[in-house]
């Protein structure tokens, strides 16, 4: 049972877990026995429709059959090597075909290794040190990006970390996310090496660009001698083949990927123009490495999952699931509240009636957010625990599915005050 679990994981684990935002289930996180489709079933036999997804990556649902079958037939043969193997080539293949920045690619292990990487290229690159990022971008949990991150750094008090030396904090420079302005200053002074923005927020609740900021970044930086580096994790290959580049037409230098491309298992890239990914060494002397970098399992189920959603049908349906439940989630709420989409990932705002930047959405009323959370959770519906998170859609997200979520938000969402 969950709660036996609880008790011994409190003794073995900071905060009982190992990643804080799974903490905020409450009064306890659920411990999950298995997922299947848009489900996950809990060690005390709950089924939960599941909006989650492992955090963006499950974008065909829980042990979809043909990335299991990927990932068997790759079990079979081995799974690592510590060399070389044809299933990093042919994933890095399909990255460079359809994300627009990518010519060349560098695979890592998580997101946090692909924007720690990145940003260390910017800074070999162009010799400069500084790097901008924005209020509210969650790029992982390395030091040059705890400063004002979103997610559960937010959620849980420390945007900025402990532990972060003052060395590094003066070569971070911080603007509110949509503002050009305060961009534009930051980069006239000449020395910053890369900004560093997720094209759509999604670890502040779920945040669009508006209009002109993503092109007026790639303009200011084209100007300035500093490289663009768009943080695709949660985005890329969620809003379509091309990621965010091609949905906003915006092509960044640099292009960090995690979480989709692996079909959920540990995976981060990065990839961009020849000429900068040359820096890293063997070719060039900003260095990288790891044992698991590349892992053929990793890449077997990134390949799988790709390959499913080459055929367009998994963004007309997660498109669909996710646009129709936020239309529904908008007109249930009865009180001042905001619906953020972007094509098929999303979050709702309460107490407030504009969501623009991470200022806007630290002002939402959280605890009415938790509440509706553990309301949903009773009735059998998983959305993330925190505001700063955002609710993803996937193909097994079909219509009985949305039709009955939508019953369960609106009995749920209809009574809050
Ligand atoms: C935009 C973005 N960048 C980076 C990361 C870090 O990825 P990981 O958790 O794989 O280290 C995340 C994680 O959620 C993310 O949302
Ligand atoms: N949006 C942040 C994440 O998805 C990371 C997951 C985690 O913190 O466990």
């Amino acid at each position: 049972m969950s709660h036996d679990l609880w008790e011994q994981a409190k003794t073995l684990f900071a905060g009982g877990v190992n990643s804080p935002v799974r903490a905020g289930v409450k009064p306890f996180p659920f411990y999950t026995k298995s997922g299947k489709g848009p489900y996950l079933i809990t060690e005390d036999s709950q089924r939960l429709i599941d909006y989650v997804l492992g955090y963006g990556p499950l974008i065909l649902g829980h042990a979809h059959p043909k990335v299991i079958e990927a990932v068997k037939e790759q079990i079979d043969e081995g799974w690592l090597y510590g060399t070389p193997s044809k299933t990093e080539v042919e994933l890095a293949k399909l990255i460079i075909k359809y994300v627009p920045s990518a010519e060349k690619v560098r695979f890592v292990n998580s997101g946090t290794e692909a924007t720690m990487t990145a940003l260390r290229i910017s800074r070999g690159y162009t010799g400069r040190d500084k790097i901008l990022k924005f209020d509210g971008n969650y790029h992982g949990a390395h030091d040059y990006v705890l400063i004002d991150a979103g997610s559960a750094a937010t959620e849980f008090g420390v945007p900025f970390s402990q532990g972060i030396p003052k060395e590094v904090v003066s070569t971070v420079v911080i603007c509110p996310y949509n503002d050009l302005e305060c961009s534009e200053k930051a980069l006239r002074r000449g020395d910053i090496a890369s900004v560093i923005v997720e094209p759509v927020m999604g670890n502040m609740g779920v945040i669009p660009p508006k209009d002109g900021f993503l092109k007026g970044l790639r303009e200011l930086t084209k100007e300035h001698g500093t490289l663009l580096i768009f943080d695709e994790v949660i985005t890329g290959f969620r809003l379509g083949l091309g990621g965010a580049q091609s949905y906003f037409k915006v092509i960044p230098d640099l292009t960090t990927l995690g979480k989709i491309i692996g079909g959920g298992f540990p995976i981060g890239a990065i990839c961009g123009k020849r000429e900068v990914m040359d820096s890293l060494t063997p070719s060039g002397r900003v260095f990288n490495a790891g044992t698991f970098n590349a892992n053929p399992i990793s890449m077997s189920a990134g390949i799988a999952t790709i390959r499913e959603l080459e055929s367009g049908n998994v963004y007309v349906k997660t498109e669909k699931a996710a646009t129709e439940l936020a239309e529904e989630i908008d007109k249930a709420i009865r009180i001042p509240h905001v619906v953020n989409r972007v094509y098929n990932f999303f979050q709702f705002f309460l107490g407030v009636d504009r969501v623009e930047n991470a200022a806007d959405a630290r002002k939402a009323k959280r605890e009415l957010y938790v509440r509706a959370h553990e309301k949903l959770l009773k009735s059998g519906v998983f959305i993330p625990p925190s505001q700063f998170e955002a609710l993803f859609t996937s193909s097994e997200h079909n219509d009985d599915i949305v039709n009955e979520s939508i019953s369960k938000f609106k009995s749920v969402l209809e009574d809050l005050v």
